[in-house]
Parts: C-alpha cells; sequence; structure tokens
C-alpha cells in the first residue's frame, strides 16, 4: 500500500515554485529526498503536514486526506531542534505524552538513553547534535506510520550518523512504517535508501528505485571536442572542464553501446546529483 501520494503539488513563493510535483512512498521503506539549497524539499515536506498552503494538488496518507487525526500517524524532524530550551527530557516526555495518542514513555526514554542524552540537563545545555538525536527519539516514540526527517543528521558525528541510519532501517523493517528523508548527505542515501528523488529548481528529475539509479545512471567521459558525438537527447546534464566532460546518461547497456569510445563510470547519488545540475560552474 502506498504509505504517501502526492499528486499534481504546486506552490509558489515569488520567483519559486513547486511545479507539478508527483511522487508516492511505499510502506516499509526509506526514500531520499535530495536537490540543491532552494529546490524545494522543505517547501514539500512543509506542504505534506499542511504547514505550507498549496496552491493546487492532492497529498494523502494511506489512502486519506492528512488532518488533525492522521497527522497522529506522521512523525517529524526539522533541522532545527523545536523544543523550548528550558525543558528536560522528563519535561517533554510529559507534553508529547499529551499530545500524541500513541506516545510510548518506554520507548522515548529508551531513545534518549540510547542516545546518550542527559535526563537532568536542560535541552539549552545540548550540542546540536544532542538536540537532533532528542528531535528524532521524540518523533520516533509515538510509533509514526510516515517519519518525515528534513537534514536530520547534518550535525551528527559519524558514529551518531551511523546510529540513526540503523535506528531507520529497523524502523521500517515491519513494513508499516515509510520514511522520507531529505538531505545533503547523499551518503547516507547510498547506505539505506530504498528510493531516490531529485528535486531541481521545483521540479522532480528522478523519482527511482536506488538499486536502479545506481546500475543504470552512468557517467560517460571523453575530451571536450568528442562531446559533438553525443546525441543531446542522450545527455541528462554535463560538466564541462577545460580538458575533459562528464555527462550523465541512463540506460547502461544502451548507451555503452552506442558510445563505446567513452569511458563508462558508474555515478552514486551525489554525482548524479552535481551533473544535473550541470557542475558547480552553472
Ligand atoms: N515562507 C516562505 N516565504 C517565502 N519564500 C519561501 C518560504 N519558504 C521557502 N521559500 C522559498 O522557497 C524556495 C525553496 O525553499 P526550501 O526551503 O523548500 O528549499 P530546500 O530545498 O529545503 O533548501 P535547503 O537545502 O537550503 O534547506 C526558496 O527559494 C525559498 O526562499
Amino acid at each position: 500500500m502506498k504509505a504517501l501520494e502526492v499528486k499534481g503539488l504546486c506552490k509558489q513563493y515569488g520567483d519559486f515554485a513547486l511545479d507539478n510535483v508527483n511522487f508516492s512512498l511505499e510502506q516499509g521503506t526509506i526514500t531520499g529526498l535530495v536537490g540543491r539549497n532552494g529546490a524545494g524539499k522543505t517547501t514539500i515536506l512543509r506542504s505534506i503536514l499542511g504547514a505550507a498552503h498549496i496552491d493546487a494538488g492532492e497529498i494523502s496518507f494511506l489512502g486519506r486526506p492528512i488532518d488533525a487525526q492522521t497527522k497522529q500517524d506522521i512523525g517529524v524532524v526539522y533541522d532545527a531542534c523545536c523544543f523550548s530550551e528550558m525543558l528536560k527530557i522528563r519535561q517533554i516526555d510529559s507534553v508529547l505524552g499529551d499530545i500524541y495518542h500513541n506516545w510510548s514513555q518506554d520507548v522515548f526514554l529508551g531513545l534518549c538513553e540510547h542516545y546518550e542524552l542527559p535526563e537532568h540537563k536542560t535541552i539549552k545545555t545540548f550540542s546540536r547534535g544532542m538536540k537532533q538525536k532528542l528531535s528524532i527519539a521524540a518523533a520516533m516514540a509515538h510509533s509514526p506510520k510516515l517519519l518525515l526527517l528534513d537534514e536530520p543528521t547534518g550535525g551528527l558525528d559519524p558514529v551518531a550518523r551511523e546510529q540513526i541510519l540503523d535506528d531507520l532501517q529497523t524502523f521500517i523493517e515491519d513494513g508499516e512504517h515509510t520514511v522520507l528523508l531529505s538531505t545533503h548527505i547523499t551518503s547516507d542515501l547510498d547506505r539505506v535508501a530504498d528510493n531516490i528523488l531529485i528535486l531541481s529548481h521545483g521540479k522532480m528529475r528522478i523519482d527511482v528505485e536506488k538499486d536502479t539509479l545506481l546500475n543504470e545512471y552512468i557517467v560517460l567521459k571523453g575530451s571536450p571536442e568528442q562531446l559533438g558525438q553525443m546525441q543531446p537527447e542522450d545527455i541528462l546534464g554535463v560538466k564541462k572542464q577545460a580538458y575533459s566532460f562528464e555527462a550523465l546518461c541512463v540506460g547502461r547497456e544502451r548507451m555503452q553501446e552506442k558510445y563505446p569510445q567513452f569511458v563508462c563510470d558508474s555515478a552514486d547519488v551525489e554525482q548524479i546529483l552535481i551533473l544535473l545540475e550541470g557542475g558547480a560552474d552553472q
């Protein structure tokens, strides 16, 4: 079943627009949402939550519109901590326990211990990484069917990141929980994502299973003079340098047969994103 369906989402902010964005998330999967700064990732998450008024489109969660009741089953982690700085862990437990019907004190306190968060200190004294871990613990403690994460691992050290990624994988294992993870740390997605969404200037450019992305999206490399040998419709994005070019193409076998003169490399999520955007100079 689809955990989330977004159809024809449009949202204008001045000269920025989310332009007819469509995607869906299967239950029991982790989907990575990537794109440059300002591509519209947070706006998509805020639209799903009803925090941004959308101009057009339909968003459904487990086949139902998102309202106050269905939101009980959605957990959110923003890049900044949303809790009052004066609170301590036990007080947050009490506040959120009153808000969420499914709140589990055991899960919350267990996760706080697992993330080594001090119970006796106020949030004010927490480091950025500790605040992020607290937000993740709080988002998971009501066992939401859908977890929306907006750059949750930015301030975390590699060990803590690994821990969170492991926890996300455990979280979806029963097939009932689903994660949408917006991040700039694309190596996290190489590790845990089942699907990848790549957003560019408000448009969804790629929506594909990660394994397909890594197998079928390739980089052809050659000298600048050779670029003219490629048909423009085969090039999804290109990075030109003084003595070489790198072109992003889809369809490994077909492209290798068509262009045997070029070196063919596999690409990871980060390279695909960079090439789609035409390299850093564009
Ligand atoms: N409340 C708002 N009012 C006006 N413009 C906004 C508002 N929120 C977002 N925008 C604009 O929408 C565009 C997309 O912003 P958004 O925060 O969704 O990008 P993002 O992909 O999450 O970026 P980043 O990776 O930097 O977090 C930007 O041009 C931003 O200025």
